[in-house]
């Protein structure tokens, strides 16, 4: 009775304590957490302006200026009956986000769209997510938190594994959006594609054994055995090349192409940005930022620093010389703008040219020639980037220039079609600016500035041209034929060769511009040089000059001939 009274009394005690601990327990948390909520609340009330940036931020398809064929592609991949998922091209701060950010709206908007109303828009940013080859933490696919870890609270407790949902998850249903999808991690992106493919997710943990006979709650249970849902449509945007993006992601998405933005439309964008800050600006602004940027963010910017200037002398107006401390002090460079010349040149042609994301711009092109005084003749081609290496995280890409082994094909079309021995001569092709040429969609420009120069024949400054050649003289497509035809236009060229493999019915909407479809080398000469012209000549120290340009040593021994 004595004995049992005892163990009574001692068991009592010990669930007395343990009840006071967990009252002080609860007692102190309420405490430490309504302090962190108070200073959370006063964090809450301190706001700095809204930057411009986030201010400007495009609300409606309209707003995002000069991406129109990307967003209708982007439009017809997300906001049909079966939504595809989509990766978007473009170089940085051009409106990628920006339009990935209102699509599921729209999509929603329409009565055939399988997103619903609550359908969620989820934004991750790859770079940010790391390979953990213990699974702990996985931002992307999910994770499990196991019972060994500290705070695994009374599940944990029970030795119960809880699974943590990752974006794939939090998607389900709506769109999963990641930036900058090129820089994912290998691994990371094997897990993405095999999520994408089961459109559910399975997480692994060494402490769920599905034939245990442990009592696993029924949502535990059916996490492990039948995964998480995990139906989204993908929306990755990348400022890498397609060829630098994982095929297999590739081959399941839609490509769709935002472009880097002309003068015109960054000088609206800052226009817009002036306005969204309720300021008024001199008459230069927008033009001056145009001159400056290629892409709406860096216009945003600009714009958002001079204000910044205005209001600190407490102007509501922005001045261009606000404007133009900004620039100089950012050390900002104007956008290269390659004009036509003003009169035809010997060996002098207007070449076309894309760089970066489909921008496409005037290639200049210069030969000379002079007749050998070896039997071979040399050739020699500079203001070539020849090699251009692409780091990205796993591989490194190298793109060579083909300009050097183009030039052979071009010395073999101009013997085979011309008759003219040019292995006689010493050459030299010159790309003014030096950029990363890619030969073969130089191929008519430079035979036509080494036809020009070996046969003294001017070419017009108003003309043009881009197409591979083969060496039976045959003109075959390139690419980038648009954004080479806008380039023309803005350079101010009067007539684009182009080849006729790459025509297209839109081109007769083109104004300002006659558009010439060829499919031969002649046809190229035809347009393109001056044969009416005759050459004056005039020798000035040694080399033999015309109003044209310079007339190769060839001419000056040939007219010698013929003068003796
Ligand atoms: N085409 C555009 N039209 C209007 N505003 C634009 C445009 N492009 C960029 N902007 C401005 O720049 C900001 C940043 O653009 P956004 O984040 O959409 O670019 P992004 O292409 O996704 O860039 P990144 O590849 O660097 O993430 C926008 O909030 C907007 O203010």
């Amino acid at each position: 009775m004595i004995i049992q009274m005892f163990f009574t009394i001692v068991i009592g005690l010990y669930f007395f304590n343990a009840l006071k601990t967990q009252k002080i327990n609860k007692s102190t948390q309420s405490r430490d957490t309504s302090k962190e909520m108070e200073n959370l609340k006063k964090l809450r009330d301190i706001k700095l302006s809204i930057p411009l940036t986030e201010k400007s931020r495009p609300k409606k398809f309209d707003e995002i200026i000069g991406q129109s064929s990307g967003i209708e592609a982007l439009k017809a991949a997300i906001c049909g009956p079966n939504p595809q998922h989509v990766i978007i091209y473009g170089p940085p701060g051009v409106g990628k986000t920006a339009a990935a950010r209102l699509v599921l709206e729209y999509a929603k908007t329409k009565k055939h769209s399988p997103f619903r109303q609550d359908a969620k828009f989820i934004e991750i940013d790859s770079t940010t997510i790391r390979f953990d080859d213990r699974g702990i933490a996985d931002p992307l696919i999910g994770s499990v938190h196991d019972p060994i870890y500290q705070g695994a609270g009374p599940l944990g407790s029970a030795g119960v594994p809880q699974p943590k949902p990752g974006a794939v998850t939090k998607a389900h249903g709506g769109v999963l959006f990641m930036d900058e999808i090129g820089e994912l991690h290998p691994i990371e992106m094997n897990k993405l594609l095999k999520v994408m493919e089961d459109r559910k997710v399975f997480l692994d943990s060494a402490y769920y054994n599905s034939n245990s006979s442990m009592n696993y709650p029924q949502y535990i249970r059916e996490v492990f055995e039948y995964g998480l849902p995990a139906d989204f449509r993908l929306i990755g945007a990348t400022t890498r090349r397609p060829e630098e993006i994982n095929p297999a992601i590739r081959s399941r998405s839609v490509e769709v192409f935002f472009r880097g933005l002309t003068a015109e439309e960054t000088e609206l964008i800052a226009k817009n940005a002036v306005k969204k800050m309720g300021m008024e600006m001199d008459e230069e602004i927008p033009s001056t930022v145009g001159k400056y940027t290629t892409n709406g963010r860096e216009a945003v910017n600009l714009v958002q620093l001079a204000c910044g200037i205005a209001i600190n002398h407490e102007r509501n107006k922005v001045l261009i010389e606000d404007l133009e401390w900004v620039i100089e002090n950012g050390h900002f460079t104007p956008r290269p703008e390659v004009k036509i010349k003003n009169k035809p040149q010997i060996g002098y042609v207007n070449g076309l040219a894309v760089f970066g994301a489909n921008m496409g711009t005037l290639m200049e092109i210069e030969a000379i020639a002079m007749k050998s005084r070896n039997s071979d003749g040399i050739i020699n081609i500079t203001g070539v980037v020849e090699r251009e290496e692409i780091k990205s995280q796993n591989r490194k890409l190298i793109r060579k220039s083909n300009a050097r082994c183009s030039i052979e094909n071009v010395m073999t079309i101009i013997k085979n079609v011309y008759n003219i021995p040019c292995h006689d001569f010493d050459i030299h092709v010159n790309f003014p600016g030096g950029g990363p040429v890619d030969g073969p969609s130089a191929g008519v420009s430079m035979t036509t500035a080494i036809y020009s120069a070996i046969k003294n024949i001017p070419v017009s400054n108003k003309v043009a041209m881009t197409g591979e050649v083969s060496i039976h003289g045959r003109v075959k497509p390139i690419g980038g034929v648009t954004a080479k035809i806008k380039a023309a236009i803005k350079a101010g060229v009067e007539t684009v060769i182009i080849p006729k493999d790459n025509w297209q019915k839109n081109f007769e909407n083109f104004e300002g511009i006659k558009i010439i479809p060829v499919s031969n080398i002649n046809e190229v000469i035809e347009v393109a040089v001056i044969k009416s012209l005759e050459v004056p000549s005039i020798e000035e120290n040694g080399i033999m000059t015309s109003e044209y340009g310079i007339i190769s040593a060839q001419s000056k021994e040939c007219n010698e001939s013929v003068e003796n």
